[in-house]
């Protein structure tokens, strides 16, 4: 359990609440295209306005550099929250985000009222966690709110420098959700225990290798980096996705899984192609076994059974990253065969954020899933054992 006070430990009635929410979401034409974080947030927000709370609901989104981006307006967030909560969030435009139009709609507010501030990433000092933007937040509220749990890994003024200039600050349900899942999964799984890795890199996936091969029984490695394991146990990867100066680190990764009594399964065939496209010309060939000119691209038919099976007898399940090129439909089968197997098992299945997520959404078994988080880069860095600083900055119980 998160150690730290929440929702349920404060008292709003009649008070100027802050709640730092996650609103990063996909935008085309001023569309939002997932609006899974927007339901996500809504329990805390539910509860707060049925507790009396005023509540000025704030976060980023994408990456404006500090100044106002008319695209990156987080007015289109407001007209949506609006239609899931059925009552109105108050679109504070502001370019400054807490200057005169801010201040003057916060001041209107009555209990249980909701009202939304402009994307904080408009003012250059939030990605810097310079004390000004912080003291301008903290100046609205009476009480600071933080679940954001996709920016947890951050330490910008709008959900940790903020903290320093308000005497309460807490958590919501949707941070508890997520670090108890994750937590849940990582430090009290339910045995066995079976870990899936994929994605682009070895380089960016290191330190979650190194703090997963304590803890699971079963590690899977698929997706961009295994040709890098693949070559470095002597094999010939084409001209596939290759890191050569983390060849010698994928030989101790699987000297150190032997000595721990991990088991280690590596992809054994791969879908191969001799273009990264759709249009390529395919082929599956044995693991290490690429020919010249040709890329592997998605874990073979072979490969994705033995995950498979790996899952099915599993009790709890942490899964990060594709098993190969999911966006193209030639070499999406793999990760899909992996996503109807996490569907299909009876384990706790977790899901980290980012591609993962949108991979295991896409194909329609998100709802079979027992959590997915909304934060990529948050559940990574949870998942390499490091202390969340927008988690660490909330009053301890
Ligand atoms: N065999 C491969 N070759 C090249 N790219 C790959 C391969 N397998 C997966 N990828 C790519 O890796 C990307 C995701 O990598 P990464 O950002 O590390 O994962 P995540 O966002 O889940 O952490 C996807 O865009 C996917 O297309
Ligand atoms: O979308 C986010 O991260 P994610 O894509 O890693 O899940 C968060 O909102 C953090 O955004 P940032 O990576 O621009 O700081």
């Amino acid at each position: 359990m998160l150690n730290k006070k929440s929702v349920d430990d404060i008292n709003v009635k009649g008070k100027k609440v802050l709640v730092r929410c996650d609103f990063n979401v996909p935008l085309i034409d001023g569309k939002i295209t997932d609006e899974n974080r927007l339901v996500a947030a809504l329990p805390t927000i539910k509860k707060l306005i049925a507790d009396g709370g005023k509540l000025i609901l704030c976060s980023h989104l994408g990456k404006p550099k500090g100044q106002p981006v008319p695209e990156l307006s987080l007015a289109p967030v407001a007209v949506r929250l609006s239609e899931l909560l059925g009552q109105e969030v108050k679109f504070a435009a502001d370019p400054e985000v807490v200057g005169e139009n801010a201040k003057a709609a916060v001041a209107e507010m009555k209990d249980g009222d909701v009202i939304l501030l402009e994307n904080t990433r408009y003012r250059a000092e939030e990605t810097k966690n310079e004390d000004a933007f912080s003291k301008d937040l903290a100046s609205l509220c009476d009480v600071f709110v933080n679940d954001a749990f996709g920016t947890a890994h951050r330490a910008h003024c709008s959900n940790v420098g903020v903290t320093k200039y308000v005497d309460t600050a807490v958590v919501g349900y949707l941070m508890q959700k997520e670090i108890d899942f994750l937590g849940n999964a990582v430090n009290n799984p339910e045995r066995p225990f079976v870990a899936i890795l994929g994605g682009a890199k070895v380089s960016s996936k290191i330190s979650v290798i190194e703090n997963l091969l304590d803890k699971v029984d079963t590690l899977i490695i698929g997706g961009g980096m295994a040709y890098t394991f693949a070559k470095a146990q002597g094999g010939t990867v084409g001209k596939s996705l290759l890191e050569e100066d983390y060849c010698q680190y994928a030989l101790d990764m699987i000297e150190k899984a032997k000595a721990k009594g991990v088991k280690l399964l590596l992809p054994v065939d791969n879908v191969v192609g001799d273009d990264f496209s759709n249009d390529a010309n395919t082929q599956v060939v044995k693991a290490g076994e690429i020919p010249e000119g040709w890329e592997g691209l998605d874990i073979g038919p072979e490969t994705a059974k033995i995950f498979s099976d790996a899952v099915k007898d599993a009790k709890t399940v942490v899964w990060n990253g594709p098993m190969g090129c999911f966006e193209m439909p030639k070499f999406a089968k793999g990760t899909e065969t992996v996503a109807k197997a996490l569907a299909d098992t009876d384990a706790v299945t977790i899901i980290g954020g980012g591609d993962s997520a949108a991979a295991v959404n896409q194909l329609g078994y998100g709802d079979k899933m027992t959590h997915i988080s909304t934060g990529g880069g948050a559940s990574l860095e949870f998942l390499e054992g490091k202390e969340l600083p927008g988690v660490a900055a909330a009053n301890d119980k």
